[in-house]
């Protein structure tokens, strides 16, 4: 039974990534997300390079994980450095709510991510329909928050204080018996909420403006179109009012 839930959600991913991939089109530099349902649309693209469907693909990756399966699939790649502008940028989520604002990094990439989901002019996240909420944090999963290694406890306990998020639970994501470190040398500390975080921008301002913080996971403002695959079939929704422009 286990078996056939987990077989099923996998395809629904999988059918949320491939309709994203048709944003995609020749001669674009492709933002190339992190983790399950994003690998799903990295395979796609490599795949219809490989069949000669898609041509002149850039792909720049928001982790080493990411690097490593687009590599493998011989698609072309870049950083930001090379490649600061970017058609579309095709990315997982791990909660989506009604304004298709959306939590990310669970997978401990959010930092790439927002860097280059932010130099995308489209940015289409995929998700299969058990990521939606009506606000953000109402999963009671992680919201991450990626911080400095220096004083991380110091850190934590200032994050877990500030106003806009007062009452969540902070904890120093583990690999192990060590703390997780990402890409970039960072720690992340995962925050718990037992209700929604009531004003998501106050509390983007606040962890920001916090010292020994690099960023956070609350991606608000940045999803333009969110591909949601469930049983009834894959609804693609467009933001209600158009996003900042940065
Ligand atoms: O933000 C992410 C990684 O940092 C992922 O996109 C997010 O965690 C969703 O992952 P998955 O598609 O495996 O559920």
């Amino acid at each position: 039974m286990a078996a056939t839930t987990q077989l099923s959600q996998d395809e629904l991913k999988k059918q949320a990534a491939w309709k994203a991939v048709e944003y995609v089109k020749s001669g674009m530099v492709v933002g190339l997300g992190t983790g399950s349902t994003a690998a799903f649309a990295v395979d796609r693209i490599g795949q219809l390079l490989k069949e000669g469907k898609l041509k002149d693909i850039i792909g720049v990756p928001t982790s080493i994980r990411t690097y490593e399966q687009a590599k493998s699939l011989g698609i072309p790649l870049a950083t930001l450095d090379s490649q600061p502008k970017l058609q579309v940028a095709i990315d997982g989520a791990d909660e989506v709510d009604p304004n298709l604002d959306v939590v990310k990094g669970r997978g401990g990439a959010l930092l790439r991510e927002k860097m280059v989901e932010m130099a995308s002019d489209i940015f289409v996240c995929i998700v299969d329909d058990s990521k939606m909420v009506t606000g953000l944090g109402g999963s009671k999963l992680a919201m991450p928050v990626e911080i400095v290694q220096f004083c991380h406890l110091y850190t934590l306990e200032r994050l877990k204080n500030l106003p806009a998020v007062k009452g969540c639970t902070a904890k120093l994501r583990m690999d192990g018996d060590k703390p997780y470190v990402t890409d970039n040398h960072n720690f992340i500390v995962d925050l718990y909420f037992e209700t929604p975080i009531q004003d998501s921008q106050a509390a983007s301002k606040q962890i920001l403006d916090l010292e020994g913080v690099v960023d956070h996971g609350l991606f608000l403002d940045m999803v333009d179109v969110c591909i949601i695959a469930g049983a009834n079939g894959v609804e693609v929704k467009e933001r209600p009012v158009p996003k900042k422009k940065h």
